[in-house]
């Protein structure tokens, strides 16, 4: 359960579980280097078990490629990347990734329900507990009334949904989202950004998430990595201050909230 600063109760634990919270991923002088192209350099990161992590950055700056090395698909060529304090060598089975590219992520020939099912029992479930599973886990996305559709029958929205319910199937503790809203109209978006955020709240989910829209960052996080360019680097680790849950008006209405996203375009600009 994670406690967040709750300014309108005073008896909340303000001294927030954060301080707490466990290192689950730790990134060490990691940098990689694709033949003489140093995409990567110098990444120290230390990430916490429940915590939503987002990463943004100019064009080509290295977001995917960092994002890579955690999921454990692409080795790093420098530094360490530890997982639950063992340096990972291989890809986690409880480390899910959700691409922006939902139409190639699912099975068109197989209905909402058969695509959730694939991951279960990619993932050993027994037979007998797969039905209700599935049912959960659309619900959970809100696609219960739609487990007999395909793929193709679906919204944008609704085919993300189903990635994340697939995902979610892993039983992951940690989500590595690259960009899954991208493709989607702003209300869609809106929606998914607040499904997210209570779905890994509920589950205590670690989250690492890349996104182009600073604004999306400053509203899921609770830090937003800055990644400069050539090569790609930390800029900034900034710890976003806002309370949870957040609102799409009140949120974004924050002075908190402007000062970031004030913080983040100076950022971004100065590599346009
Ligand atoms: N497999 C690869 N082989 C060679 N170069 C690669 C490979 N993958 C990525 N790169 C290069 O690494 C750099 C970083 O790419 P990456 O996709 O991580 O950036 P990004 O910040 O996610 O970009 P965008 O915001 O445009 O999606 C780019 O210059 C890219 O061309």
């Amino acid at each position: 359960m994670l406690h967040y600063l709750d300014r309108t109760n005073p008896h909340a634990p303000v001294a927030s579980a954060k301080a707490n919270r466990k290192s689950l991923i730790s990134l060490k002088g990691v940098g990689l280097t694709f033949g003489s192209h140093e995409v990567l350099r110098d990444i120290d990161v230390e990430i916490c078990e429940g915590e939503f992590v987002c990463v943004i950055g100019p064009s080509g700056c290295g977001k995917t490629t960092l994002l890579r090395i955690l999921a454990g698909l692409i080795r790093a060529s420098r530094g360490t990347v530890s997982y639950r304090g063992k340096v990972q060598t291989q890809p986690a089975s409880d480390i899910a990734i959700v691409f922006q590219d939902y139409a190639n992520a699912l099975l068109p020939w197989r209905t909402a329900a058969a695509n959730v099912s694939l991951a279960l029992e990619a993932a050993g479930t027994p037979r007998a507990e797969r039905k209700d599973r599935i049912a959960d886990l659309l619900d959970k996305v809100g696609l219960s009334k739609h487990a007999d559709k395909y793929p193709s029958e679906m919204s944008g929205g609704m085919q993300q949904r189903l990635q994340i319910a697939r995902c979610l199937a892993q039983n992951p503790s940690v989500i590595l989202m690259d960009e899954p809203f991208g493709a989607l109209d702003a209300m869609t978006r809106q929606k998914l950004q607040d499904e997210i955020l209570s779905i890994v709240s509920d589950s205590n989910v670690t989250a690492f998430f890349v996104t182009h829209d600073l604004e999306e960052a400053i509203y899921l996080g609770d830090r937003v990595i800055a990644l400069e360019p050539n090569p790609g680097r930390i800029a900034e680790l900034i710890d976003v201050p806002l309370t949870r849950p957040r609102n799409q008006l009140t949120t974004r209405e924050e002075p908190e909230f402007l000062a970031l996203r004030r913080k983040l375009f100076d950022f971004v600009l100065r590599y346009e």
